[in-house]
This record gives C-alpha cells, structure tokens and sequence, in this order.
C-alpha cells in the first residue's frame, strides 16, 4: 500500500514547471525526497498539503483523494516545516490552543513532554522562534496527534547537529509503528543516507528516480581515470562528468556496464547521494 499516491501533477509558473510528476511513498518506509536548489521540491510538497493546487493530475493520501477529503486526511498527517503559516504575534502556549481542538487524536501529556525535551519555553512568541525551533514546535506539534505519516520540508536545514541526531532518533522511533511513513525535502543528504529507505530524486520539475537508497547506491557508480580514456562516445556513457587536467571522474547509471566498458583501466567506486545528485545537475540529463 502507498501512502501517498501522486499521479501526472503538472504545476506551471511562469519559469518553472512540475512536470507530470507520478510517485509512490510506500506506507511503513521513509522516502527522501532530493535535488538541487529550485528544482521543484517545495512546490510537490505544498500541493501534497493543498497549499498550492495542481493545473492537472491527483493525489491521493492515506487512500483518499486530496481534493475531496482535505480535513479528514489532515487529521492523520504531521507537517513539519519551518514556514508553517502559524500566528507570528502568539505565544506557542496560545498557538496550540488553536491548534489542538483540530486533532481528534490530541494528546496534550505528550505535546508537553516534547516542548521540555526540545527545550521550548511555552511563554515564547511564535515570531521570535529561530528557524530551528519552529522545526521543533512543528514536530511537536506533528507527533502529539499521532500522525500515521508526517510530511516534511527541508526539516533539518535549521537545525544544529545535535538536535539533528536527536530528530532522526523520533523518526527512527516513529516507524517502530509499520503502518506509519515518512516524506522528507532535503539537500543534506547525509540525513537520508543515515535514515531513509526509498530515495526520490527530482530534478528540473521532473522525478529522475524513486527507488530503494541501496539499490540506487548498487546501480550508479564513480568512475575515475585518465583523459585519455574519453572520446566522445564515452563522455556520452556519463550522466555528469567531471575533466581535470590529470584525469576524470564521472557517474555512470549502469555499474555492470561501466565495470566491461573500463575493465582495469578505471576505477570504479560506490557513490553517495550527493555524488548522484551533483553529476546528475552538472550533466543537465535526465536519464530515467
Ligand atoms: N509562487 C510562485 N510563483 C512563481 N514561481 C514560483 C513560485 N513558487 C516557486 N516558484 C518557482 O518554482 C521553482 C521551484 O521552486 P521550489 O521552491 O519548489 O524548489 P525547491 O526544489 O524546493 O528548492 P530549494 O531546495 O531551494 O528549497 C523555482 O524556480 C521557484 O522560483
């Protein structure tokens, strides 16, 4: 069963469009969602919470249709975001006054005991939360209503790396449940190589991959040699390459194939996340 269902969103500005993006958030996994700066990200997440609305296309959430049951959809999904539309001149004692009669599901014990671990005063105006702690009141937030799938934009780039390591503990922590999932935006791919189970990568408004994180790490890999390996039906093997004046390094899509193209003459090596998204964008070439 998937969590989220997304099937052919298009969304157009007028430099920039989301481009029939269909994906799958498997229920009972965390998914990353990747990619550079302004390829599309926030855009796909704000029309998973009915932020923005699609020119065209479905999503569906939890088995119900975004469009018709908005309410009830969100009452099962925690948002966790630093730009979370709350009221800048209340305190997060007021806030979530408001906030909580929402939730059939509140638990008000919980909320407290997460606003002590993450060292939030509850006296504190929402407006005078740093980037940081507005992820903080969010995921508070977020895991006092029992959310069976939390949805998250660029969670951790506000965060410093102790609390970093703490939030990825609550997920990890989280999922214990199977039913439950996850969706997290980032660049800091590091996070994902410690916690996520599916890896969707997006890149220019379109989905470039969404697949498990170790079988994208098995497939691609990083070939290192010396130019004169290259000729152009070679660099035309490569999704990105990298040329110095001693050698080369390049992600090839196809381990196996690269491993009978170089045989000894090249290295090949296993790539990071960031290794795939970096050569991916410098070699402007969608590949899937
Ligand atoms: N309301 C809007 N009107 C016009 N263009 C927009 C609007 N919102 C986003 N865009 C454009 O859509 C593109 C994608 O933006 P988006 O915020 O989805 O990217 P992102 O992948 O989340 O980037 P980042 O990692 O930098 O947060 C950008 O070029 C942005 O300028």
């Amino acid at each position: 069963m998937n969590a989220i269902e997304l099937r052919n969103l298009t969304k157009t500005y007028p430099q920039f469009t989301v481009d029939d993006v269909s994906l799958d958030v498997k229920q009972g996994y965390i998914t990353g969602l990747i990619g550079p700066n302004g390829v599309g990200k926030s855009t796909l997440i704000k029309m998973m919470l009915g932020i923005i609305h699609p020119d065209s296309g479905s999503i569906t959430i939890l088995g119900r249709d975004m469009s018709k049951h908005e309410i009830d959809i969100k009452q099962r999904i925690g948002i966790v975001s630093d730009d979370c539309f709350y009221y800048e001149h209340l305190t997060i004692r007021d806030m979530k006054k408001i906030i909580a009669p929402f939730y059939k599901k509140w638990n008000e014990k919980k909320f407290n005991g997460y606003l002590e671990q993450f060292e939030l005063s509850p006296e504190k105006k929402i407006g005078q939360l740093s980037k940081g702690m507005k992820v903080k009141f969010s995921l508070a937030v977020a895991l006092s209503h029992e959310a069976e799938l939390l949805i998250m934009d660029e969670p951790t780039s506000g965060l410093d790396p102790v609390f970093r390591r703490e939030m990825l503990d609550l997920l990890a922590d989280m999922m214990q449940d199977e039913r439950n999932s996850i969706i997290f935006s980032t660049h800091i791919t590091t996070d994902l190589d410690r916690i996520a189970d599916y890896i969707a990568f997006i890149h220019r408004g379109k989905l470039v991959f969404n697949e498990a994180k170790d079988e994208v790490l098995e497939r691609y890999a990083i070939v290192k040699g010396d130019l004169e390996l290259l000729d152009s039906d070679i660099r035309n093997k490569f999704i990105g390459i990298r040329e110095t004046s001693v050698g080369f390094e390049g992600l090839v899509g196809n381990k196996e194939e690269a491993a009978q193209l170089f045989g000894d003459y090249a290295v090949l090596t296993k790539p990071t996340l960031e290794d795939i998204m970096y050569f991916t964008a410098k070699g402007e070439r969608i590949h899937a």
